[in-house]
């Protein structure tokens, strides 16, 4: 799967694919991350992308020419890809999304935004606005990069066979069990003897159960009507 970034900051999206899982990812050739920077399409002394707004108001606004210029030039390289341009504003980001886009078979490009935000008319060459949540940033590089990471976990190979995100506990719906590893006891804190029992079905009601215990107390909304109901409601026993 190719990701690449136009930014004005190519560094930033160079330094995030350089660790870990990404950059063995990478290395293994399951992903390509490259960048187009707007500013190697400007043709001023100074390399302007940027322009105070029309209208007035605090702040830069970015110039159509090199952002236009640059998405064209990512669009020749990835003809099918999705034109991602990285906003507050946009649909925020949730798991059912990453999943969408990992199954997509597309690659993406992701338009990352500086200072006061995009030239209205550059949309007109973004397939969609997306968020990641409801507050603001200096840049989109941030946000393209967790977009990125989040589908990379996807891409058979990425992660261990252990750990494949198609077991991520957002697939059930619930939130997390809670993991324990060596030591058994960690400063007079065990970790549950049904863990070390071995018996795999005790164990995973075990894990079930802290899931909705979990859910219920962080994350109702997670819930259905009737699962709330189960752990709630009228039980004839309670859910300790
Ligand atoms: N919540 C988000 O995903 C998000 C995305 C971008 C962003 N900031 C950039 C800088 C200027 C404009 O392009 C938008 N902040 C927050």
């Amino acid at each position: 799967m190719k990701f690449l970034f136009v930014t004005l900051f190519p560094e930033q999206i160079e330094q995030a694919a350089s660790h870990s899982i990404l950059q063995r990812a990478a290395s293994k050739g399951l992903i390509k991350v490259s960048c187009i920077n707007p500013r190697d399409f400007t043709h001023d002394v100074h390399r302007t992308v940027d322009d105070s707004p029309f209208g007035g108001g605090a702040g830069m606004v970015l110039k159509p020419e090199p952002m236009v210029a640059a998405i064209r030039k990512a669009k020749e390289q990835l003809p099918n890809a999705r034109v991602i341009a990285m906003c507050p504003g946009g649909r925020t980001l949730k798991q059912s999304i990453v999943e969408e886009y990992a199954h997509s078979g597309q690659d993406f490009i992701f338009v990352c935004g500086h200072y006061e935000g995009f030239d209205e008319r550059i949309f007109y060459w973004v397939d969609e606005k997306l968020s990641i949540g409801d507050y603001v940033l200096t840049g989109g590089e941030m946000p393209a990069i967790i977009v990125m990471d989040a589908i990379s976990r996807f891409i058979p190979g990425v992660l261990g066979k252990i750990e494949s995100a198609e077991e991520d506990s957002f697939r059930t719906g619930l939130l997390e069990y809670p993991q324990y590893t060596r030591p058994v006891n960690f400063e007079g804190m065990e970790v549950p003897e049904v863990l070390r029992s071995g018996n795999h079905a005790l164990i995973n009601s075990w894990r079930l159960k802290q899931s909705l215990k979990a859910t219920l107390a962080l994350r109702p909304d997670l819930l259905s009507a009737e699962q709330k109901e189960l752990l709630t409601g009228r039980l004839p026993y309670k859910m300790k």
